[in-house]
């Protein structure tokens, strides 16, 4: 059996349902060997951000240099970035180590409302780390403060998706509907086409962590050598089962249910959508 591997670059949440703790256990339900680089410690539960303590740049490249020198990685992804000169010195890593898989969630606020991204990063996010994404993930909000676009409906994604891929020079996006009223829709432009991947609502306040989770399954299955089309099919289904399944854990936005995918027929039972739009850009 082929081992595949993934890197997670991403912020820890003691409470374990997002950042390291949900990429982790995402890789590895999907069997790929998951590896980290941790660029702050939360002390983070379901009721919210208790503390951020940033790890040291010289900390930050240690652990990305540690990984790919020995243990190597077929993807990656990025989660909580928190500081504009992390954000330099991870594409920079990223940049001259070649790898071309990679996931970037622009992680900016906690389900709770705690900034996890300095206003000051953005550009930097912008200029230097999306340029090197094989895909970005934003929600909602974070689509907004990237593209300065006002999204209120399924165009207006699709709009703020093609300025990410041809002003900013990502590979692809996908811009998740998850903040958006209704079903929860994602617009994935590649660059020449649209797709929707479309699944059903759950009303929970389970849902510590699903950007994580969904960009981590992304990850994991580029890790793979699947297409985007297939990596974020696979994705969609993982966290829409997640969310389903809740698993009920703490007295706030508690966690999604990682097990739920292969516990619960994943590929057959999840009611996942994909679709491809007509229209192009
Ligand atoms: N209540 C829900 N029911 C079903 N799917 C959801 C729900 N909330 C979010 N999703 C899906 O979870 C994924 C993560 O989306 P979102 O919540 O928008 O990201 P983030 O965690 O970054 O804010 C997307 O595929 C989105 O469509
Ligand atoms: C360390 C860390 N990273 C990321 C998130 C965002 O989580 P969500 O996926 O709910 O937006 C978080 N709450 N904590």
């Amino acid at each position: 059996m082929t081992l595949y591997k993934a890197l997670t670059i991403a912020g820890s949440d003691s409470g374990g349902g997002a950042g390291i703790q949900a990429d982790l256990k995402t890789f590895q339900m999907l069997d790929v060997f998951g590896t980290s680089a941790v660029t702050a410690v939360t002390a983070q539960n379901t009721l919210g951000v208790h503390g951020i303590y940033d790890i040291p740049l010289e900390g930050i490249e240690r652990q990305i240099h540690a990984v790919l020198t020995d243990v190597g990685a077929d993807a990656a992804k990025t989660g909580m970035l928190s500081q504009p000169q992390v954000i330099e010195l991870v594409a920079d890593c990223i940049a001259k180590a070649g790898l071309t898989r990679l996931v970037v969630d622009p992680v900016m606020v906690a389900k709770g409302g705690a900034s996890l991204l300095a206003e000051s990063a953005r550009d930097a996010l912008r200029e230097k780390l999306l340029p090197l994404a094989a895909v970005v993930t934003p929600n909602l909000p974070e689509a907004e403060v990237i593209t300065g676009l006002k999204l209120s409906s399924l165009d207006d994604m699709k709009k703020a998706a093609v300025v990410i891929v041809k002003e900013m020079g990502a590979g692809a996006a996908i811009v998740k509907g998850g903040h958006y009223e209704g079903a929860p829709t994602d617009v994935l432009y590649d660059g020449e086409s649209f797709h929707l991947l479309s699944a059903e609502r759950y009303e929970t306040r389970h849902t510590h962590g699903t950007g994580c989770t969904f960009s981590a399954a992304v990850c994991a299955e580029l890790a793979k050598g699947r297409t985007l089309l297939e990596a974020a099919h696979t994705a969609k289904k993982f966290i829409t089962l997640a969310i389903r399944y809740e698993l009920g854990i703490g007295g706030g936005h508690g966690p999604t249910n990682h097990w739920a995918y292969t516990r619960h027929g994943g590929d057959t039972d999840s009611g996942v959508q994909l679709q491809k739009e007509l229209t192009t850009p």
